[in-house]
């Protein structure tokens, strides 16, 4: 198929690219590197960088079969002190994406959402049918987002699917070259404990010990980024076969890790001390996130396959590929 990749100069979006490469579909990313890299974008892939409010112009002359879009603002701290930012570029930015969709008559999307749509969890792991109360504007855009792709699917033929991504890490190791996260700002607990495991922080915080979990640290659903990336292909599938509707799945490995876990996880895979010291609770926090994955493997006939320690192996690896001074932050 051809694919625009909107964000495929970010982290998800230049693995995901690279896959879709690999199995033989056509790409294009449009990207406006305000967070992602040039460089991140595999080789194959043609490159247009622009905003996606200004996409109309690219899907006019693409002729493309569907877009998969990746491009967003997604730090949850930053979305709290600037909504309008969130509001803009997200939840605007979409409107302008899909509607410019619409006018050059493509109708297929793969969206990525995300598990701050629920908010605190009601249950665990949480279905696809819980209530969503995003307790943060981050969250709140992107289920808005997912609202606008409902009422397009049913008023204008579009086949959408919706992943609701839990905790993503790891990195494409390949011959060929590696892709992997590297946030300018980087606020995730992987590689924030490797960077201090490779020394370029003196010590990590635990945000909060004396939650209602095993451990008192909070626990999350990590997944990894390439099986991640299988199911944006399995999605694209489902697009081919259904001419309108919205499916909504969570992407998780329906089991959980504490933060303290993460970090002997760190120590254990690294074989480094990796400092760290008790904190106060960062603020929105739920205690424990973890997906149910049962729709996915129903859908879409996914299941992830890799775990913690690999998704740790393989971000310290491409971690260690990286320029000190472009790795810290
Ligand atoms: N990383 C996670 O754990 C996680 C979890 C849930 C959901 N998500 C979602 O997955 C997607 C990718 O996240 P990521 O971690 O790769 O982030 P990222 O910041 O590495 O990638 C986002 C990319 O989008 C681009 N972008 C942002 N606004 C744009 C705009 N208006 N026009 C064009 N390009 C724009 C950025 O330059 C960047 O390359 C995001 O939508 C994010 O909300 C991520
Ligand atoms: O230095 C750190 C960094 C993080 N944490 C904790 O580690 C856990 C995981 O944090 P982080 O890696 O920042 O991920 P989340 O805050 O769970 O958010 C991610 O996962 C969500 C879905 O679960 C997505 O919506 C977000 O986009 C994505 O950033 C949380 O309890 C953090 O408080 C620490 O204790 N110390």
């Amino acid at each position: 198929m051809r694919v625009l990749v909107t964000g495929g100069a970010g982290y998800i979006g230049s693995v995901v690219t690279a896959e879709l490469l690999g199995a033989g579909h056509q790409v294009t990313v449009l990207d406006d590197l305000s967070t992602g890299h040039a460089d991140a974008v595999p080789e194959g892939a043609e490159f247009v960088r622009t905003s996606i409010t200004e996409a109309h112009d690219v899907l006019a002359a693409g002729r493309f079969d569907a877009v998969l879009h990746f491009a967003a603002k997604s730090l949850v701290a930053e979305s709290v002190v600037k909504p309008e930012l969130y509001w803009q570029n997200n939840v605007v930015g979409s409107f302008a994406l899909l509607e410019s969709m619409r006018r050059h008559g493509v109708r297929k999307m793969v969206f990525s959402s995300t598990a701050a749509t629920y908010g605190e969890p009601e249950t665990t792991p949480i279905p696809e049918s819980s209530p969503t109360r995003p307790t943060n504007p981050y969250g709140a855009g992107k289920l808005a987002i997912d609202e606008m792709l409902t009422s397009y699917a049913v008023a204008h033929g579009l086949a959408a699917v919706s992943l609701r991504y839990f905790n993503v890490a790891g990195a494409r190791i390949t011959p060929d070259g590696m892709l992997g996260e590297r946030h300018a700002t980087e606020t995730h607990l992987i590689p924030i404990a490797l960077q201090v495991a490779a020394g370029l922080r003196p010590q990590l915080q635990v945000n909060g010990v004396h939650y209602p979990t095993p451990d008192g640290s909070c626990v999350r659903d990590y997944i990894h980024v390439l099986d991640l990336a299988d199911a944006h292909l399995r999605a694209i599938e489902w697009t081919r076969e259904h001419s309108e509707g919205h499916l909504i799945c969570n992407l998780g490995s329906g089991g959980g890790s504490s933060v303290r876990e993460v970090i002997d996880s760190v120590r254990r895979v690294t074989g480094k001390p990796t400092p760290a010291v008790d904190a106060p609770n960062r603020p929105g926090d739920p205690a424990v996130l973890i997906a149910s994955n049962a729709k996915a493997a129903a859908e879409l006939g996914w299941r992830p396959t890799r775990g913690l320690d690999e998704m740790v192996a393989d971000a310290w690896t491409f971690l260690q590929t990286r320029q000190p001074s472009e790795s810290a932050g």
